[in-house]
């Protein structure tokens, strides 16, 4: 009984001065729901909703678009808004990433690449990078044009034998980011390697499975090692470390074996071809250099190659899934794609203006399903004031980048598809709108890849929909029902559907 009294009287004193303690420290941090000792805010954040962006999102309307929350061990800062992020977007106190977790575990623990990569190696290899991909035609529509259409031609012939298959057996199809993510992998994979992939090529479908599990197991804040991170430690099987782990190791072997098979043709330095020759050509100037050695290249390409990977090919898909939800507005889609190509045009960047409805249908695909809800997460290197609050050396980053996507004061009907909200009343895009667009980040660290995922998606939705219609099965045919919630994940990706696929017209190859 007086062990009782006692253990009664500690926790008591304890939490009170925990409570004290933590409204001292936190006297000018930033407003945010009162703490619980321990554990922090991971009861609102989980009692708010199960996808933490929306969850963070909704506290953000009750303690600002500048708010303090404790998960456990991990104190963070949320920025939710437009104005919030531009003020933190190019902070130099809060440039680098968070490097804990399964993060530091990909990683190896080592400042590696330009994802997660800081400091010198980030910059030196961000620039290197970017400069050596435009040279061989990153970003310049005429080249990427003629990649993405060879490979569009690839997919196509793909699709249709998928198409027959399930015809001749009278299926419906059924949707997922497999569809176009091989194809989609390709042209980012010529651009890096200077080859390019059969489509039924099993090596690469197995990479790619494993880049998807590896996204899907690698969560962003919604399971308890993201707040507890010595779980991972404990318990290597319950948390999904070992499984991380795994594919890690396998797919990084897969590019460490790319790039010896790529060493054995000489030809790299004389006649370089890719990203890949030159980085090697690079390599051999000096090797011992702590920057262009094989571990970090093996790393730059394992970024590019899952940053690429799940985002173009989820996006596609959730536009596909859209507008099989939308037929009246896959109708107004048809319509613009009849009205503008002619019979046999092939359709490149340079056609976008032509094309302000699609253009407006992937800008509101893009802000629908926010397919990265929050960039990857930073850190505070150093005490720094924001709007006269403090945020302390350590801080983790988080930039909210769904909450602006479904901010009602922006979007007025932010939960409602609707493409129209990007065009102005001529019927263009409205430009200042589709600056309100934040998916590829901001700021220094911004998306490497915009200019390639928004070419790329632009030419595949156009020449799936120029030649298929996608239909909602009935009711009682329906074994597989579209759905918006998204699977979670370091990016979301949309769950398999079923639908009925009708040709429009024949293939244009
Ligand atoms: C729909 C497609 C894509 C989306 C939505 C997307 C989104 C993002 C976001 C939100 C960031 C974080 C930016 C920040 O920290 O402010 C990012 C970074 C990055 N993305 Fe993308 N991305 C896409 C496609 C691609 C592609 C195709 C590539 C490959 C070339 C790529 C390569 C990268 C790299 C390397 C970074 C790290 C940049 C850095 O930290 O300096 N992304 N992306």
């Amino acid at each position: 009984m007086d062990f009782l009294i006692s253990f009664i009287i500690f926790c008591i004193t304890f939490v009170i001065w925990w409570i004290l303690e933590d409204r001292h420290r936190s006297k000018n941090f930033p407003p945010g729901p009162p703490r619980l000792p321990i554990l922090g805010n991971i009861f609102n954040v989980a009692s708010q909703s199960k996808i933490p962006a929306l969850a963070l999102a909704k506290l953000a309307k009750i303690y600002g678009d500048v708010m303090y929350v404790k998960m456990g061990m991990n104190e963070a800062v949320v920025f939710s808004s437009h104005d919030a992020a531009k003020e933190i977007f190019n902070h130099d106190q809060a440039n680098d990433r968070v490097v804990v977790g399964f993060v530091g575990d990909r990683n190896l623990h080592q400042n590696m690449a330009i994802i997660w990569g800081n400091g010198e190696i980030w910059q030196v290899l961000r620039r290197f990078t970017i400069r050596t991909l435009r040279d061989f035609g990153f970003g310049k529509s005429s080249s990427m044009d003629i990649v993405i259409n060879e490979e569009l031609t690839k997919f196509l012939g793909h699709f249709d034998q998928i198409l027959k298959r399930s015809q001749n057996n009278n299926e419906n199809v059924v949707i997922t980011t497999e569809l176009f993510d091989l194809s989609v992998i390709n042209v980012l994979w010529r651009l890096v390697t200077g080859k390019s992939y059969e489509l039924e090529n099993v090596r690469l479908n197995r990479l790619l499975h494993l880049s998807h599990e590896f996204v899907r197991i690698s969560k962003n804040g919604e399971d308890i090692s993201t707040s507890f991170p010595f779980l991972r430690d404990w318990f290597p099987e319950w948390t999904g470390r070992n499984h991380q782990s795994k594919c890690i190791q396998k797919l990084s072997g897969f590019f460490r074996e790319a790039v010896n098979e790529h060493r054995s043709n000489e030809s790299y330095a004389t006649d370089p071809q890719s990203f890949l020759d030159v980085f090697l050509a690079k390599i051999d100037e000096n090797p011992n250099d702590s920057i262009y050695n094989d571990e970090q290249l093996v790393y730059t390409m394992l970024d590019l190659f899952q940053a690429g990977a799940d985002t173009s090919s989820n996006s596609l898909t959730f536009a596909l899934l859209y507008l099989t939800l939308h037929p009246d507005k896959q109708a107004k889609v048809h319509e613009e794609l009849d009205a503008v190509l002619s019979a046999d045009d092939l359709i490149t960047a340079e056609m976008k203006s032509k094309l302000p409805y699609c253009t407006a249908t992937l800008l509101e695909t893009l802000r629908f399903s926010s397919i990265a809800p929050f960039v990857p997460n930073k850190v505070a290197v150093e005490d720094f004031k924001l709007r006269n609050y403090t945020i302390k050396k350590g801080t983790t980053i988080i930039i909210n980048l769904q909450a602006m996507h479904f901010d009602e004061a922006v979007w007025g009907d932010p939960h409602v598809f609707r493409p129209e909200r990007f065009l102005n009343e001529n019927g263009q895009v409205d430009k200042a709108k589709a600056e309100l667009m934040v998916v590829f980040g901001g700021g220094r660290r911004v998306c490497l890849g915009q200019s390639l995922a928004e070419t790329t998606m632009l030419m595949y939705f156009t020449t799936f929909f120029r030649h298929f219609r996608l239909q909602r099965l009935d009711a009682d045919e329906e074994k597989i029902a579209p759905s918006t919630v998204p699977i979670l994940g370091l990016v979301y990706s949309p769950r398999p559907f079923e639908a009925k696929v009708i040709r429009r017209k024949e293939l244009i190859v």
